[in-house]
């Protein structure tokens, strides 16, 4: 093949743009702001969860993009043949879509993601890597850079990086995060943010994605699989048809986040309160908690409640019986 043949057929690839970072750091609030800006361009979004229940897709705003949901695994694991799948099917309406970008659950690995898009023959015809961005929580991460090794992963693999929640440390603080971030890698360019607030321009079409910077990092990146994921992490989803009394459930919650926040990494769910027209939207990352309402349930809608937990030694916590007593 020519020159030339070579750089228009890279050029027709679909560019990926691959959202990663730990629990909770930011990756809805980040794409969200993508997708409402005025881009005047078509994305495809493919969010993967951990956790059985879908709640990430409700949570992604109502846009004109078409959201793919994956949740019957880690991307990163089972899902891979889903990821292939999907980006198939989606490069054969290519005309419909400029770019793609996919929402990993925060416990995946960007490696095998990445890897993906240079090993599986049939997804690198159609689709190019364009960047790995990676979400940090600014008040969290040193706290999960000692016991979480996907942490560390997804900031050495980051082509750029939000330090986001710059409102909750000090500008000090913000400093030293930063040098620790440039420890671990040195060559991402790094934008200190709230709630992901930052130029369209500085996340999509990048061109960032560089395979030797990180076949330095991880030699086997194109080799076998062998990434690990912290066991010790699991979740539980919760499920109920009748409806909520809010203060139960505020109370409920709000005790046992402060009880267990240290273990209970990230909490979200979709509620259906008694009284109320709009879903009760719920989210948590450890004790921090932010409540607010969703869209309206439709007349015909079959109104239900989804609760998601992820973190340690969840088992122990009694949590089907505290969410059934928050019946209304
Ligand atoms: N104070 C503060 N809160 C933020 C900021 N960015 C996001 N949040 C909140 O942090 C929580 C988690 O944000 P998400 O965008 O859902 O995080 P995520 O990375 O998608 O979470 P998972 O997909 O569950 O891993 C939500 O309650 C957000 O509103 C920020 O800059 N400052």
């Amino acid at each position: 093949m020519s020159a030339s043949a070579t750089s228009s057929a890279t050029q027709d690839r679909i560019p990926v743009t691959v959202l990663t970072g730990y629990l909770g750091a930011g990756k809805t609030t980040l794409l969200n702001r993508l997708l409402t800006e005025q881009h005047g361009k078509r994305y495809a979004v493919i969010v993967n969860e951990f956790g059985q229940i879908g709640i990430d897709n409700e949570l992604v705003v109502d846009a004109e993009e078409e959201v793919f949901e994956m949740n019957n695994g880690c991307i990163c694991c089972t899902v891979r043949g889903d990821l292939i799948r999907i980006i198939g099917n989606l490069v054969k309406r290519k005309e419909r879509f400029d770019a793609i970008l996919i929402e990993t659950t925060g416990l995946a690995d960007p490696a095998p993601v990445a890897q993906t898009f240079f090993v599986d023959a049939d997804v690198k015809a159609v689709a190019k890597l364009d960047s790995i961005v990676t979400v940090v929580d600014a008040r969290n991460v040193l706290a999960r850079l000692d016991d979480s090794h996907e942490a560390a992963e997804q900031i050495a693999f980051a082509d750029v990086i939000l330090l986001n929640k710059a409102d909750l440390v000090t500008a000090d603080d913000l400093a030293a995060l930063e040098s620790r971030l440039r420890g671990i890698n040195p060559t991402a360019v790094v934008h200190r943010t709230e709630r992901c607030v930052i130029p369209l321009e500085e996340v999509l079409g990048r061109r960032a994605f560089d395979l030797d910077r990180i076949l330095a990092i991880e030699p086997n990146f194109l080799g076998e699989d062998d990434h690990e994921h912290d066991d010790a992490v699991t979740s539980i989803a919760l499920h109920e048809t009748q409806p909520i009394d809010v203060n139960k459930f505020n109370k409920w919650i709000g005790r046992l986040l402060q009880e267990k926040g240290q273990s209970i990494l990230r909490s979200k769910g979709i509620l259906d309160v008694r009284g109320s027209p709009n879903r009760f939207v719920f989210q948590a990352v450890h004790m921090l908690i932010e409540r607010d309402d969703g869209k309206a349930w439709g007349l015909d809608e079959k109104r239900n409640s989804k609760l998601v937990f992820i973190g340690r030694d969840l088992e122990t916590m009694d949590l089907k019986a505290g969410f059934a007593a928050c019946i209304a």
